[in-house]
């Protein structure tokens, strides 16, 4: 995929973060690595602080492993650059359990120093720290709770503390991983009805993780800062596709072309009462600097007067022979929408399958295509797709994800928070743009168009997805940082933003 020589994002799930540990800590010796865990986030800690009012206590919660390790030598070193900072445990979050060897080490650290951590044992007293009464100052907290061990939901005074968090918001710095999430998937452990820590911060170590990046996570991360620990090595087990990664995809324009240099994109769909659906995703086909778009409605010929250029064509002419199909937006349920599917498939031509067409293809058993197709699912249609619930496919978006490349021989994109990539062959990506203002009708029709577009102007069926998933996202993203609000974003104005997205990935080749 690539085609310059920069190192990719990398994302490491919790075996290859573990892995990588043990390595490392055989080389620098016990303790080391806490050392410099702890010392990066007293440092987040101590910069957040800087935007409290001067006196600002800090108070950690550390929990029984060694994510409670980083974060108790975290608050003594606070402590030591003159914070008010106390450690606090919460009683049923670490009965029984026994430290590991680097978190032991920490805490008689901390006995020695008189900053063994206080037990709470009560609602009462969890809400008294994080909601003293004034004229006491309102806290920063860390959280040191659970991190990459984290291994059943959270109950009792953990669950306790989110809810609070939820309901207090203060400043908070999560260690590692905000408690609660599962660093692998993103999601919450125990579902959406459990709880996780909310953090404004989290300082994670060794490498970033698919956790943070997708799904519920991305309500909970705030930002987030990456500490290698000075650990080298990463093996990555998927990557976040970056707006770095999208300039090297940028198809070229050379000065002596003509519009059969760019593709034709044959957008199927638009059946009556949904024609905006087809127009959207011609539309967006467009904007990606596609050369040739038509409009094939199965209820006849579909209009955009705005837009001209974007010829109609009958469902029952024959394909052309070197298009782009992009097929399922507004394209009905019913038997003539089924046997077009049919055709379609039978095409091998290079195509991009959303909405009602993926409603069908879940209907039909697996089955080979000439060109590898892209599918484009929100969790519904992948649940479809793989014959599970929506909680199934949001459990592990990765996991659904990749299970959907491999037995429909396709890219998937599964979209919503943090959009998944998959390819057949068991790679992934993760890609960082998009946000909430995308959650509105058409958004799905747009992004079918520019990955059908981007499809048809040579890029791969995965390079296509990539950076049609990007550019859509980063159109949102820039919309509402320009407008400071995420809602209101309507699918119309899209296709324009997404062109603009593209446009500015010009200047990023030169950053
Ligand atoms: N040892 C080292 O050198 C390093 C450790 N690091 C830190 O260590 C963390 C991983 O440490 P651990 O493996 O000890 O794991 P954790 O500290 O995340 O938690 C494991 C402990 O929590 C208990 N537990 C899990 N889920 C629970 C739940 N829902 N309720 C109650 N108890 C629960 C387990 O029984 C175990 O005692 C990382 O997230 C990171 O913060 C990193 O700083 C890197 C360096
Ligand atoms: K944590």
């Amino acid at each position: 995929m690539r085609r310059d020589h920069r190192p990719p994002h990398p994302l490491l799930r919790t075996a290859s973060v573990r892995a990588l540990e043990h390595a490392a800590l055989a080389v620098t010796g016990p303790g080391a690595l806490m050392d410099r865990a702890a010392a990066a986030v007293a440092d987040a800690a101590e910069r957040l602080a800087r935007s409290l009012p001067a006196g600002t206590p800090v108070r950690a919660f550390c929990g029984p492993g060694n994510n409670g390790g980083d974060a108790l030598l975290a608050a003594m070193m606070l402590r030591e650059r003159g914070f008010d900072a106390r450690a606090f445990e919460l009683a049923e979050a670490c009965a029984g359990s026994n430290s590991p060897a680097d978190a032991a080490r920490v805490r008689e650290q901390a006995r020695r120093s008189g900053m063994t951590p206080a037990r709470i044992e009560s609602l009462a007293g969890l809400r008294e720290l994080l909601d003293p009464a004034p004229p006491a100052p309102a806290p920063l907290v860390l959280d040191g709770l659970f991190g990459i061990g984290l291994a059943r939901p959270l109950s009792g005074l953990a669950e306790a503390f989110c809810r609070l968090v939820d309901e207090l918001r203060p400043p908070l710095v999560a260690v590692d991983v905000p408690s609660g999430i599962d660093a692998d998937t993103g999601a919450i452990v125990g579902g959406p009805g459990a709880a996780a820590v909310r953090a404004t911060l989290t300082v994670t170590m060794i490498a970033d993780k698919p956790g943070l990046r997708t799904g519920a996570a991305l309500d909970h991360v705030g930002e987030l800062r990456i500490e290698p620990l000075g650990v080298t090595g990463a093996r990555s087990d998927g990557i976040l596709f970056t707006r770095a990664d999208a300039a090297t995809l940028l198809p070229g324009r050379p000065r002596d072309s003509s519009k059969g240099s760019f593709g034709s994109v044959l957008v199927i769909g638009g059946a009556a009462g949904m024609a905006g659906a087809a127009l959207l995703a011609g539309r967006a086909a467009q904007c990606s600097g596609a050369g040739k778009i038509w409009i094939a409605s199965p209820d006849g010929p579909v209009f955009d007067p705005g837009q001209p250029q974007l010829m109609t064509r009958s469902v029952n002419a024959p394909f052309e022979r070197r298009a782009t199909i992009v097929a399922g937006c507004g394209l009905g349920a019913d038997s003539r929408a089924e046997a077009l599917l049919a055709r379609i498939l039978d095409s091998g031509l290079p195509m991009v399958l959303d909405a009602d067409a993926l409603n069908l293809l879940a209907l039909c058993s697996p089955a080979g295509h000439g060109t590898l197709p892209v599918l484009t699912p929100h969790p519904l249609e992948a649940a479809r797709l793989s014959g599970s619930e929506v909680g199934e496919i949001q459990a592990d978006r990765i996991g659904a994800a990749c299970t959907i490349a491999e037995t429909r021989r396709a890219v998937v994109v599964l979209k919503g928070a943090g959009t998944v990539v998959a390819h057949p062959d068991g790679y992934w990506a993760i890609v960082d743009s998009g946000g909430p203002a995308l959650a509105t009708a058409g958004t799905g029709d747009v992004l079918a168009g520019l990955i059908g577009g981007l499809r048809a102007q040579g890029l791969s069926a995965w390079e296509a997805a990539l950076l049609g998933c990007w550019a859509h996202g980063h159109a949102a993203d820039r919309w509402a940082a320009h407008c400071g609000h995420a809602a209101g974003l309507s699918a119309a104005e899209l296709p324009e933003l997404a062109r603009g997205a593209l446009a500015s990935l010009h200047f990023a080749r030169n950053e």
